[in-house]
C-alpha cells in the first residue's frame, strides 16, 4: 500500500516556480493573441473598403469572388442601402437616450450571463463520548451539513432575464460544521431564481447545453451544493474504533452560465420594417407597442394576447422588430431576435402592400430566413397582405395576391389593414385552427453536459498526471473526482492523510505514478496540495507546527466538572479543522439549531427547501 506524506508546509505556496512559468507562457499567448487579433479582424467597412480596392472591375473578379466566397463584392447601391439603414439606426438610438428608465425597452433583456455556486458541504466532526468512569468513549463526532443549491424556475408571470442583470454572482450557503455529540451540521440554504418559460441554459465557456425551461414551475439545478464531510462516528470499524479522521465538507458546484430566452408564442410576425407588423398586434391584442411611420419603430420583441373576435381569442402573439436583406450576416435589428419565433408554431409573414416591390420584399426576407436557420424556414407561414385601406394598395391587390400565392407556393394568403382592422378578427380566427392543427414537431433539446453534478460524482477513473521534462520530479494529477476527495481531505489528521494515500492506490494513481517513473520524496500536486510521493513510507508525517499545538493544549482546562459532557479528542474540543488562511487550528462553535441528516446522505432534489427571503429570489420587477 502506498503512502502519501503530506508536507503542510508548502501546502499553499507550492511551486511557485512552476505557476511563474506558466503564467508567463499565458501572458506570452495573450498578447500573441492580441496582435493577431489586431491583424485579421478589421472593422466591417475598412474590409469592405480592401474588398474593393483589391477586387475593383477587373476580369479577374468572377474568379476572386469564386475562389474565395467570403469576399463581398463591392455594391454601390447596397453600401447606400447600409449606410441609410444606419442612420435610421443611429436616430433610433438617440431617440431611446430620452426614453424614460421604466420604458418597455429598458426592461427588456433576453440574455444574461450569471455565475452561480452550489454551498460547500459542512466539515466533518471528530470528537468521542466522555462518560463516568470511561476516558475516552466511542466516536461521536457528526456530519457537516449539505451545502445550499441553485435552482432556476421557471414562471410564466415573468417575461424578461431582468432580474439576472441586476445580480450576477449567485451563491447558496454553506452548510454547518458538524459537531459532538453526533449532531449534524444544519443544511445551507437553497436559492431558487425565477425566468420565464423559453429560457434556455448554457455553459458560458464551452456554450453546451444544459438544458431549457419550458413549463411553469418547473425547476432546473445549475450549481448543486456540496455534501457535508463525514464525521468520526462514520469512520468506525471493527478494527479501528477511535477513528481520528473526518472529512471536509464537498465543495459545492460551480459555473459561469450563458442563458437566453426564447419567447413561447403560437405566432411570430416576420416582416420587413415599417410592414405594419406592430399595428397588428395593438389592433389584435391587448398589448399597445409603439407604433411609428420609420424602419425600426420596434426594437425589442412584443407579446399580446389576442383579444378580438371569439375564434381567435388567446392566441398568443410575438411581435419582433423588422427583418432586412442582410439579416442574416447580422445587419439591422432583427437577427437577434429571430430566435424568439423560432419557439412559434406559425410564423405571419407581413407584407406592406404599399411598398415599391412587396413580392420582392417577401422573397427578400424568405431567404434570410433559410439563410440564417433552416429550421426557422420551414416553418409553416400565414402571408397577409397589409394597408389595404390604401386606394393604390386596393387597385393592384388582386395581382399582389396571386404573385404571393405563387411565391408562397401555398394559398394561405389574406389582405388585410392592421390600421382599419379590416379582416383581422377573420385572419386571427384563421389563424388560431391553423395553429392549433400544427404537430409539435419542437424537438426537446439534448443536453450536452449536466449542471446537476458535483465533482464526486464525475467518473472516477478519469484523471491525468502531467509532468514536464524541464520540471524533473514534478507530477500533477488532474481529474475533478481526485481534486475534489484531495479538497474533502482534512490534511491535519494522520488518519486522514493516509486514507487519501489509500484513495490514490485505489484510483490506480499511484501504481501509474510508479509506472511513469515517480521517485520516492518526488512533489504531487493535486489541485491547490502538494505531497510528498513515499510509496514505501508506513506513518505518514505530521508536521511539527501542528504537534507542537496539540502539546500546548490543556484538555482538563477545557471542560468543567460535568463528567457526561461530551468532549472532544484533544485539541480540538469541539472537533476542529486547520484553517488555511490564518494557518490555525479552529473549533467549530455550536450553532442553535440542528438538522440530522441520514448518515448516507442522498441528493434528493424534491427535498430540496427553497428560500424565498428577501433578496435570494428574484422576481421581475
Ligand atoms: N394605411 C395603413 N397604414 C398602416 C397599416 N398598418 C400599419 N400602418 C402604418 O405603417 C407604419 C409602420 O407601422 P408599424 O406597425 O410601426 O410597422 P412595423 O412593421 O412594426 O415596423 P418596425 O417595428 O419598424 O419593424 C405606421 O405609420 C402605421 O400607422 C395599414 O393597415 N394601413
Ligand atoms: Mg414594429
Amino acid at each position: 500500500m502506498s503512502r502519501i506524506r503530506s508536507t503542510f508546509n508548502t501546502t499553499t505556496r507550492h511551486n511557485r516556480n512552476a505557476q511563474q512559468f506558466r503564467s508567463g507562457c499565458l501572458l506570452l499567448l495573450l498578447s500573441m493573441g492580441a496582435s493577431m487579433s489586431a491583424a485579421f479582424v478589421l472593422p466591417h467597412t475598412q474590409q469592405q473598403q480592401q474588398v474593393r480596392s483589391t477586387i475593383g472591375s477587373n476580369p479577374i473578379t468572377t474568379f476572386a469572388a469564386s475562389v474565395e466566397d467570403k469576399l463581398e463584392v463591392f455594391d454601390a447601391d447596397k453600401e447606400e442601402a447600409i449606410q441609410q439603414q444606419k442612420n435610421l439606426m443611429k436616430k433610433r438610438r438617440e431617440e431611446q437616450k430620452y426614453q424614460p428608465k421604466d420604458a418597455q425597452e429598458w426592461k427588456f433583456f433576453d440574455t444574461a450571463r450569471v455565475h452561480v455556486s452550489g454551498g460547500d458541504g459542512g466539515n466533518g466532526c471528530v470528537s468521542f463520548r466522555r462518560e463516568k468512569g470511561e476516558a475516552m468513549g466511542g466516536p461521536n463526532g457528526g456530519r457537516g451539513g449539505r451545502g445550499g443549491s441553485v435552482y432556476l424556475i421557471c414562471d410564466k408571470s415573468i417575461n424578461t432575464l431582468a432580474p439576472l442583470r441586476y445580480r450576477v454572482h449567485v451563491r447558496a450557503t454553506k452548510g454547518r460544521n458538524g459537531l459532538g455529540k453526533g449532531k449534524d451540521g444544519q443544511k445551507g440554504k437553497d436559492i431558487a431564481i425565477k425566468v420565464p418559460p423559453g429560457t434556455v441554459i448554457r455553459e458560458l465557456r464551452t456554450q453546451k447545453l444544459a438544458g431549457e425551461l419550458k413549463e411553469d414551475g418547473e425547476r432546473f439545478l445549475v450549481a448543486r451544493g456540496g455534501r457535508g464531510g463525514r464525521g468520526n462516528a462514520a469512520f468506525m470499524t471493527q478494527r479501528n474504533t477511535a477513528p481520528k479522521i473526518a472529512e471536509r465538507g464537498e465543495p459545492g458546484a460551480k459555473s459561469w452560465l450563458s442563458v437566453e430566452l426564447r419567447l413561447v408564442a403560437d405566432v411570430g410576425f416576420l416582416g420587413k420594417p415599417n410592414a405594419g407588423k406592430s399595428t397588428l398586434l395593438a389592433s389584435s391584442s391587448n398589448n399597445k407597442p409603439k407604433i411609428a411611420d420609420y424602419p425600426f419603430t420596434t426594437i425589442v420583441p412584443n407579446l399580446g394576447i389576442c383579444n378580438i373576435g371569439e375564434e381567435g381569442a388567446g392566441l398568443v402573439l410575438c411581435d419582433i422588430p423588422g427583418l432586412i436583406e442582410g439579416a442574416a450576416g447580422g445587419a439591422g435589428l432583427g437577427p437577434a431576435f429571430l430566435r424568439h419565433v423560432q419557439r412559434c408554431k406559425v410564423l405571419l409573414h407581413v407584407v406592406d402592400g404599399s411598398s415599391e416591390d412587396p413580392i420582392g420584399d417577401f422573397n427578400t426576407i424568405n431567404n434570410e430566413l433559410k439563410m440564417y436557420d433552416e429550421f426557422l424556414a420551414q416553418k409553416p407561414q400565414v402571408v397577409v397582405l397589409n394597408k389595404i385601406d390604401l386606394p393604390d394598395v386596393q387597385d393592384k391587390q388582386e395581382d399582389l395576391l396571386e404573385q404571393l400565392r405563387e411565391a408562397a407556393g401555398h394559398s394561405r394568403v389574406l389582405p388585410i389593414s392592421a390600421a382599419t382592422t379590416e379582416r383581422v378578427k377573420e385572419l386571427m380566427g384563421r389563424l388560431k385552427k391553423f395553429a392549433e392543427a400544427q404537430p409539435v414537431i419542437d424537438l426537446p433539446p439534448i443536453p450536452e453536459i449536466d449542471l446537476g453534478k458535483a465533482g464526486l460524482d464525475f467518473d472516477s477513473d478519469d484523471y491525468e498526471i502531467l509532468s514536464d521534462p524541464s520540471y524533473p520530479g514534478q507530477w500533477r494529477i488532474s481529474g475533478e473526482y481526485i481534486e475534489q476527495i484531495a479538497k474533502m481531505t482534512h490534511w491535519e489528521y494522520p488518519e486522514a492523510v493516509a486514507r487519501f494515500g489509500r484513495q490514490l492506490d485505489a484510483v490506480g494513481i499511484a501504481k501509474e505514478l510508479q509506472a511513469r517513473g515517480a521517485q520516492d520524496g518526488d512533489l504531487v500536486m493535486v489541485d491547490e496540495y502538494d505531497f510528498e510521493f513515499n510509496p514505501n513510507l508506513t506513518n505518514p508525517y505530521i508536521p511539527q507546527d501542528l504537534l507542537d499545538r496539540e502539546a500546548m493544549f490543556d484538555g482538563s482546562k477545557s471542560k468543567g466538572d460535568d463528567e457526561d459532557e461530551a468532549i472532544a479528542w484533544r485539541p480540538y474540543q469541539q472537533g476542529g479543522f486547520l484553517d488555511e488562511d490564518v494557518g490555525e487550528l479552529v473549533g467549530f462553535t455550536e450553532a442553535e439549531e440542528w438538522d440530522m441528516l441520514d448518515e448516507d446522505f442522498e441528493f434528493d432534489e424534491d427535498s430540496a427547501d427553497f428560500d424565498f427571503g428577501e433578496d435570494e429570489v428574484w422576481m421581475s420587477q
